[in-house]
């Protein structure tokens, strides 16, 4: 069976869980952690076929530090648990940046909570440096900062972590590699009749049913914390395979588009899925005004804004915020997000794109809104 999800995704987000990834307690697994390096080098390299971006979410530091603080069993006390995964983490960076240099890749560290992309500010600079780095070839291998928070590192969820990632950077997919081949209809561990699962629409309610408790010791957020990922991941229009991270060649064969492991489908696009949750979720932060030009161009032939097309700017808005396009009239053509902030869009305003390093000091975006970031408003 050949599946296309993995095939035709560009930016692609790799979960490995912490019952995958040290092995079964003993430490980091330094082959496993080579295997998955050689397959994301081959995946950005895009060796027989189109280069891919790759971000890494991985778990470990907890269990890496259980071992070099010599520590057998799990504390309980929660800032012991912090303590580790502090320890712990100098190995995991360390084990990738090793690994990842052998395939003459490029690798970064990222530590980020859960608080971290609900703050707007926070979300658009993690949102920034992630984007740049991949643009750079670098894979950004990201954990959780479990210095700072509690409530992730008691429940030990990277999932989640790994679908608000795919969010973030609105990848194409989520692959979720952990000690099972997928998700079956039941706790395989517990239920030998369970069935395996191929392909299922994320976000169906049956699903949350088939995915028991937490699994492993190690890891603790077991297969519900990969359904509701799924579900996330879906809401950026990002699809989920759950798949066996000791399959060989996992990665590569997934972006060949052999079917391995479940995959959980997103039932809307990634284009209209970002759409819709601009038209749903975020409130106006201010307007921008565009001539008769600018207004039939966005209407009659769904082009970007820009700023040579605008007459006047409204509001105190940053970058990424939400913003109503009018036209001359007052009407509202379109909402989008601002790629550049008020005081820097008044100073663009009828000016032509060869002229914004001049005004603003840097060059960004030639667009104030692009077209994928533009809904247009229903008459
Ligand atoms: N329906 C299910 N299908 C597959 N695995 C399940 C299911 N329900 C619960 N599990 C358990 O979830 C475990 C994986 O979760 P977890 O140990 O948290 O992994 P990770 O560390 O990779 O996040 C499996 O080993 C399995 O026992
Ligand atoms: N961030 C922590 C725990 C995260 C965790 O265990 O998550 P998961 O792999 O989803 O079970 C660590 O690196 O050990």
């Amino acid at each position: 069976m050949v599946s296309s999800v993995l095939r035709d995704a560009r930016r692609i987000v790799v979960k490995v869980g912490s019952s995958l990834v040290t092995n079964e307690g003993r430490g980091l697994d330094e082959a496993a952690i080579g295997e998955w390096s050689r397959q994301l080098a081959a995946l950005v390299r895009g060796d027989g076929g189109v280069p891919r971006e790759v971000v890494m979410v991985s778990s470990g530091a907890i269990a890496e530090g259980m071992k070099r603080l010599g520590w057998v069993a799990r504390p309980q006390e929660i800032h012991e648990l912090q303590a580790a995964a502090a320890v712990g983490q100098m190995g995991l960076a360390q084990m990738y940046e090793t690994k990842l240099r052998e395939q003459g890749m490029g690798s970064a560290q990222v530590l980020l909570t859960h608080a971290d992309l609900a703050d707007r500010e926070r979300y658009l600079n993690a949102r920034s440096t992630l984007l740049t780095l991949l643009r750079l070839g670098v894979v950004p291998v990201i954990n959780e900062n479990d210095t700072v928070v509690t409530d992730e590192i008691k429940f030990g969820d990277n999932d989640t972590l790994g679908a608000l990632v795919a969010n973030l950077v609105e990848a194409d997919a989520l692959v979720i590699l952990t000690d099972q081949k997928g998700l079956y209809t039941a706790d395989p561990r517990r239920d030998p009749a369970a069935q395996f699962v191929h392909e299922a629409n994320a976000g169906d309610p049956a699903l949350e049913a088939m995915a028991g408790g937490a699994g492993s010791s190690i890891g603790k957020g077991g297969m519900i914390t990969k359904i509701l990922a799924a579900k996330r991941a879906a809401g950026s229009g990002a699809s989920t395979v759950i798949a066996w991270g000791r399959e060989p060649d996992v990665l590569v064969r997934l972006v060949d588009g052999q079917a391995l492991g479940t995959l959980l489908v997103a039932p809307t696009q990634k284009k209209q899925a970002r759409k819709q949750w601009m038209a749903d979720h975020l409130q106006l932060r201010g307007a921008v005004t565009v001539d008769a030009g600018a207004a039939a161009k966005l209407r009659e032939e769904g082009k970007s804004l820009l700023p040579i097309g605008m007459t006047a700017v409204e509001g105190d808005f940053s970058r990424g915020d939400v913003i109503a396009v009018r036209d001359e009239a007052g009407s509202e053509i379109a909402r989008g997000l601002a790629n550049y902030a008020a005081a820097e869009a008044r100073l663009l305003c009828r000016k032509p794109s060869s002229e914004f390093e001049k005004l603003l000091g840097y060059t960004a975006e030639t667009e104030m809104v692009h077209r994928d970031n533009l809904v247009l408003s229903v008459a």
